[in-house]
Order: C-alpha cells, then structure tokens, then sequence
C-alpha cells in the first residue's frame, strides 16, 4: 500500500532524515517514533506531498508522490501536528472548505460532512468559530477534515497532543474505529499510545530508522541481560554455544555489560543457571542476571543508549578522559 524507499531530506547542512525505507501493508496501524527532533514530523510531511525529499521515493499503490502528487492527495488524509485550521470560520464552513479541497462535491460532499461530523462528535460545535473550540475540539476538527473522502492512508501527527484523559480515550477509539477502513500511521511520543492501538512500531533516532517491529514479536522476544566482573563473557559464553540456546551475545556499556539473545523456544531460566555456573567456574562474579524485560519503552531506551547522541558521546568521552 505504501512503499518508502530511502527517504532524505536536509534543512541547510542539516540532515533532518537520513535514507528511511518501509513497506506498510493495508488495514495496518503503525506508530512513529522518537526523541524531539528525531525526524518524525518530517517524514509525515514528505509521506503527505507537503514537503518533497531530496532523494528517495513514496508510493501509494504503485503511484509515485513526485508525479502524481494531487492524485494521492486526494486518497490520503493528513492531521498535521500545528492544525492549520482557520480560527475565524465555523468549524460547518471550514468542513465545506476542506471537502472541497478533496475534490467533493454535490451529495457525496454533503454525505461525507455528515459522516465526519458524526465520526468526531463534532455536531453541538458546527456553528463554532473554530478559535473558540478547546484544544481538544479544534483536534476533532483536524481528524474531521483528514478523514473526509474516505482517505485510504491516514497520517496523524501526535493525534492527541494535548487532549485530556477523556479526549484522548475518545481519539484512541476513533483511530481504531477509522483503521476498520483505513491504513494508518501515527507519530506519537506516548509509548502506551503506540501499545494501544498499533500493530507495530517504527522508531526514529536522529532521522534513521532504528527499529522496524511487530508488538507481536516485540512481545515475544527472548533475551536475558547480564552484569558481570568477567569482561570477556563473550569468549566464555560463546563456548556455550547454540546447544544452550543462545543466539546472540551483545556487549553493552559499561564494560561488562550484555544481552544474551536466545533462539525460540528456549527456556530462560535453565539457560541462566548454565550460565551462572559457567561463569563462576571460570571465575566470574555475576551482578545481574535476569530475562530481559522487552516492552516498547525499554526498546525505546535500548534504542538511545546503542546509538548515543552527540550530545551523550561527548559526555562519556569527558567521563573516560576523568
Ligand atoms: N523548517 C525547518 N528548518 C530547519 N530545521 C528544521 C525545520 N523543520 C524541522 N527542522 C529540524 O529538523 C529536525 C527534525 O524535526 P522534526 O520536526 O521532523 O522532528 P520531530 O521528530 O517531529 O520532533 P518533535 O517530536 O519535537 O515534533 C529537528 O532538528 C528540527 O529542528
């Protein structure tokens, strides 16, 4: 449904989103991402045509967004994180406006305005000057105008930014709701959101795409995180090998730091024991030992801490010169 290959953009020197590719299937809910300034609102502006990339491509079934980009606008709908709703119409007139935009007209304008309406409980607001409306109603107003014209592929930056727990329960359900017809994808920086309503995760950091996940397999996943004295517990384990079970051994900071990654089906805690015990034999002390806690947030943390800012490089090149 849409394909993203190798997608760049700069602002001056700065390059805001660095060669991100992905395939995103229909019906799927997938959630974006990452730190401020991760790259997150510039990619949704280049999937919507708002903003063109210096190199890479975007494609909606088979069309390209460069060449076709007022054909694809029409089937995809975009909430972008700054609402550019006019405050001085109602939020009737502005709904009008919008569909037109879209390329609605006569009944089926009138129909999908209802259908909007309805979808975002937005009827008691319709003669509303939109700058009057709370926060979350000027949202409903923007997910009102993305969803006009049945769009195909929704793209929603931080859709409940700023809503109360209320609202932002209510827009969770909506999203679903929508995703029943559409594919969507969602910039957010709310791990539970992603939990709630995804079905996998794309993470940013510093404008690359880190991790690709299914929360199926995230959930799945099957590691254990070790601390010892023995620094060289890779050689040590490695001799362990596969008949334990273990797949993977990744050193981590500090020194004597590792995840173990162990193969389906294996059975964390024997492979603790046997690793204790091959440990102490070889006359390691162990600190840590346990099966590695794997949910989006700790995955969000690995993220960061496997590909440290310069900001945090710089810090630990002070801390070892100390
Ligand atoms: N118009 C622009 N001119 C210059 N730099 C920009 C512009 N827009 C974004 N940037 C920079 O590009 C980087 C990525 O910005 P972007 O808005 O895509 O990040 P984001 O992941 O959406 O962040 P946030 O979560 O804070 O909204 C940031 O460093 C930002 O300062």
């Amino acid at each position: 449904m849409l394909e993203v290959t190798h997608l760049s953009r700069c602002y001056g020197d700065f390059k805001a989103v660095n060669g991100v590719s992905f395939t995103i299937g229909n019906g799927e809910i997938v959630g974006l991402l990452g730190h401020n300034g991760a790259g997150k609102t510039t990619i949704m502006k280049m999937l919507s045509g708002y903003l063109e990339p210096d190199t890479g491509s975007v494609q909606i079934d088979g069309l390209d967004m460069a060449k076709q980009p007022k054909t694809l606008q029409r089937q995809l709908g975009y909430l972008p994180e700054n609402l550019p709703v006019y405050g001085e119409m109602r939020v009737a007139d502005y709904l009008d406006y919008a569909a037109c935009l879209k390329g609605l007209d006569g009944r089926e304008k009138i129909d999908e305005i209802r259908r909007a309406i309805k979808a975002t409980e937005l009827a008691d607001k319709l003669h509303a000057r939109i700058h009057t409306l709370s926060r979350g109603y000027k949202q409903r107003v923007g997910v009102a105008q993305a969803i006009l014209g049945r769009p195909r592929l929704l793209i929603l930056d931080e859709p409940t930014n700023g809503l109360d727990p209320t609202q932002t329960r209510q827009m969770r359900a909506l999203i679903k709701d929508i995703a029943r017809e559409a594919t969507v994808i969602l910039s957010t920086h709310i791990m539970q959101e992603v939990e709630a309503l995804c079905d996998r995760v794309l993470i940013i950091h510093r404008g690359q795409l880190a991790v690709d996940e299914k929360l199926d397999n995230l959930r799945r996943a099957n590691s254990i995180m070790l601390e010892t004295s023995a620094t060289d517990a890779r050689e040590v384990l490695g001799r362990l090998g596969q008949e334990e079970g273990i797949e993977q051994i990744e050193p981590l900071k500090p020194a004597g730091t590792f995840r173990i990654a162990l193969g389906e089906g294996t059975n964390q805690r024997s492979t603790c024991a046997v690793i204790a015990r091959t440990l102490i034999e070889a006359g390691g002390e162990i600190y840590r030992l346990q099966p590695e806690q794997r949910d989006l947030e700790s995955l969000f943390r690995q993220v960061n801490e496997t590909n440290p800012t310069a900001q945090q490089k710089q810090q630990e090149a002070l801390e070892d010169a100390a």
